[in-house]
């Protein structure tokens, strides 16, 4: 059931009338702090997995409708155990698997078969469970340095960009995924770009590499943030407390704090796309305590 409205935000909180299959969805409320972004709050992480399994199967839906293809591309942390409802009915015999091509927005630059490796993980949670073409899965070479491997990744990527089974951005060359799945750290970051580090920079690689991960293991591939930017749809999945203060100062304009401008979330904005944040309670719990309390003092990052 629907409970909406029940949070104000800058006078802005409204209901959430998406029509949805899954009525049943428990969205807290559902509010537009800037343009083409939108933020989703659920009173649980599974409200929150069924709601986002819909999302994805309407984005997929739409870019094989226009495209004839759905480029997705995923990344770390809790992020595939919420997908987890895609595998099962009605998605699993309603989507058009085939047409459905598998990216990394980031990965940990380990052997495939490694404990770390987010390709594992995401083959053992998903790929496994769903008929998609292992023909259409792109996973990042492990037989490379973390550096050739970036470099390969990115040549790849111009090859599907060339061919158009990965779309073109309308405002500049890179590659338009139909949707980048990303989700937050406790520091702010997002696929692995980490606060601070120079890789958010970049404004002319589509993929990098760094080797000092403050999170282990150090040595990662990442998407770039106009890559991230160009997207037609992103979406970013937080939850637990501990990623309530990142994502506080990521939504919020007005969070001020030293750190807060460096908080690599915040530099998610879609160019031409949209943003979607999907938060559970107790990830949105800053932005809730703001709400009931005028007087709330801001957290200080
Ligand atoms: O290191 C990473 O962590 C984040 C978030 O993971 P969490 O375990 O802190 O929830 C993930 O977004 C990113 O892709 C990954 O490389």
């Amino acid at each position: 059931m629907l409970t909406a409205g029940i949070l104000s935000w800058n006078n802005s909180w409204h209901s959430s009338s998406t029509e949805n299959r899954t009525m049943e969805r428990e969205i807290v409320a559902s509010y537009e702090p800037k343009k083409n972004n939108e933020i989703r709050m659920f009173e649980s992480s599974d409200e929150m997995a069924t709601d986002l399994a819909e999302y994805i199967s309407q984005v997929s839906e739409i870019s094989i409708k226009e495209r004839g293809y759905f480029a997705i591309a995923l990344s770390g942390g809790p992020l595939i155990s919420f997908m987890r409802k895609l595998c099962e009915a009605p998605y699993n015999k309603t989507l058009d698997w085939s047409k459905w091509y598998i990216f990394w927005a980031d990965e940990r630059a380990v052997a495939k078969n490694h404990v770390d490796s987010y390709y594992k993980s995401t083959k053992e949670d998903f790929l496994s469970k769903v008929p998609i073409l292992n023909g259409h899965v792109y996973s990042i070479n492990d037989n490379v340095t973390v550096e050739d491997a970036a470099t390969d990744y990115e040549f790849v990527i111009r090859q599907l960009v060339k061919i158009r089974t990965v779309g073109v951005s309308e405002s500049n060359d890179c590659p338009k995924f139909d949707l980048i799945l990303l989700s937050i750290g406790s520091d702010g970051h997002v696929a692995s770009l980490f606060p601070n580090h120079p890789a958010l920079e970049l404004k002319d690689d589509w993929v990098t590499y760094i080797t000092d991960s403050p999170v282990p293991p150090p040595e990662r591939i990442t998407f770039t943030l106009p890559v991230i930017n160009s997207a037609s749809n992103i979406a970013v999945v937080a939850t637990g407390e501990d990623k309530a203060k990142a994502v506080y100062f990521a939504i919020s304009d007005g969070a001020e704090g030293p750190d807060a401008p460096s908080i690599p979330a915040r530099m998610v904005q879609p160019t031409d796309g949209k943003l979607v944040w999907f938060l559970d309670k107790a990830s949105a719990s800053f932005l809730e305590a703001k709400t009931k309390n005028d007087g709330y003092e801001h957290p200080k990052y």
